[in-house]
């Protein structure tokens, strides 16, 4: 294990992009580490919350943000001085806002840390792929790992992948992230990293549904594990590194959201194991739930890349509304028995 140079200094003038849960926790770290943090939001009543109370209400209530932390409706206006950006809005709106960022800096290169998880409908690509499209110049990172936005805020501890190509840029964004209570492990791999936190998404609907239906913790922990098995087939045939893959933001992430209903993913399968359609309970919802949209594109991916996903192609029927819960639990348990490891000669 090595360690990262520990020289590199943070970037400055940072620029969230995304007045959600999580672009809000986000900010208010690099706010309190003495960046100059601009949070931009499309939500004019989320930006009067922030600059108001401190607080966003809407997104993140009860946890007071700093006041350094400023607010803005005006995307031109925050990324004329940002010397990074914090990319922190749904997947299936990625691409959109990041050639509009494009445009706006008429093609600057900047370094963008992309915190969604997800996997853009209709093309299956990855957020790389996306911003390579989209902002070609930019030098994307990845963060990504087990991390409730109510919990980074509120200070409590955890450990995220910070995943780069471009070695002085990902050392300068752990520089720029890193907190008492937040620490970022560095790696280059960035696939590995950014297919973790959108699996382990499509995954957590699963888990919830088996809590919803009442289907016991023995089967929860039976369906993290062959998820995981899924994950690792995908992430081998994509290029994806095994450290990555067992670390935080694979089986990290995988196990803090398929374990607890604050994750929206995971509620979403519970609400589903008890009889609702998703398409009911998504339509009466504010927040995301990223492996809702994400599941049909990673079967696009998988398909492609001639992987066998049962699990989460199971999900993906579910929340398309093309089978039922008891359907689909009985279509994954009557499967052909499968050897876990090396079948014995
Ligand atoms: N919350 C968490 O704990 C974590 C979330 N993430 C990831 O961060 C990303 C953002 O999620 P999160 O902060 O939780 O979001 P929230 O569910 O808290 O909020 C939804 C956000 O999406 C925005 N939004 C909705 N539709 C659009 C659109 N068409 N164009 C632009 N923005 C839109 C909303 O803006 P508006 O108010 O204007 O509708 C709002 O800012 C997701 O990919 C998620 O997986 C990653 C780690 C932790
Ligand atoms: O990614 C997360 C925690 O790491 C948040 O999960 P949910 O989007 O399911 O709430």
């Amino acid at each position: 294990m090595s360690e990262t140079t520990g020289k590199s200094s943070p970037y400055q003038t940072i620029l969230v992009a995304g007045g959600g849960s999580w672009g809000t926790a986000l900010a208010s770290l690099t706010a309190r580490a003495g960046m100059a943090t601009t949070l931009w939001a499309r939500n004019d009543q989320v930006v009067s919350a922030i600059n108001g109370s401190r607080e966003n209400s809407i997104y993140l209530p009860g946890i007071k943000l700093p006041e350094t932390l400023g607010a803005t409706t005006d995307l031109a206006a925050a990324l004329e001085n940002a010397d990074a950006v914090i990319f922190v809005i749904p997947a299936q709106y990625a691409r959109d806002n990041l050639a509009e960022m494009r445009r706006l800096t008429g093609g600057k290169t900047l370094p963008v840390a992309l915190c969604c998880k997800g996997i853009e409908r209709g093309t299956g690509a990855l957020m790389t792929e996306v911003i390579a499209d989209a902002w070609p110049e930019a030098i994307p990172a990845i963060l990504s790992g087990p991390s409730f936005a109510a919990d980074v805020a509120r200070g409590l501890p955890t450990a995220v992948t910070l995943a780069c190509a471009d070695k002085s840029s990902g050392e300068r964004w752990a520089q720029t992230i890193k907190a008492p209570h937040f620490r970022p492990y560095l790696t280059a791999d960035m696939i590995g990293a950014e297919l973790g936190g959108a699996v382990k998404n499509v995954l957590a609907i699963a888990c919830g549904v088996v809590e919803g239906k009442g289907l016991g913790e023995s089967a929860r922990a039976a369906l993290i594990a062959r998820g995981f098995a899924e994950f690792q087939r995908l992430g081998v045939a994509l290029g994806a590194e095994a450290q990555t893959m067992a670390g935080l933001s694979g089986l990290g992430d995988l196990i803090l959201t398929c374990s607890s209903r604050q994750s929206r993913n995971m509620s979403l399968g519970y609400e589903i194991g008890e009889g609702r359609t998703a398409k009911e309970i998504i339509a009466e919802r504010q927040t995301v739930s990223e492996g809702a949209a994400s599941a049909g594109p990673l079967m696009k991916l998988a398909g492609a890349a001639g992987v066998d996903m049962p699990i989460c192609a199971a999900v993906a029927d579910l929340v398309d509304g093309r089978t039922g819960v008891d359907q689909a639990i009985l279509g994954l348990l009557a499967r052909p028995l499968r050897n876990e490891g090396s079948p014995a000669e």
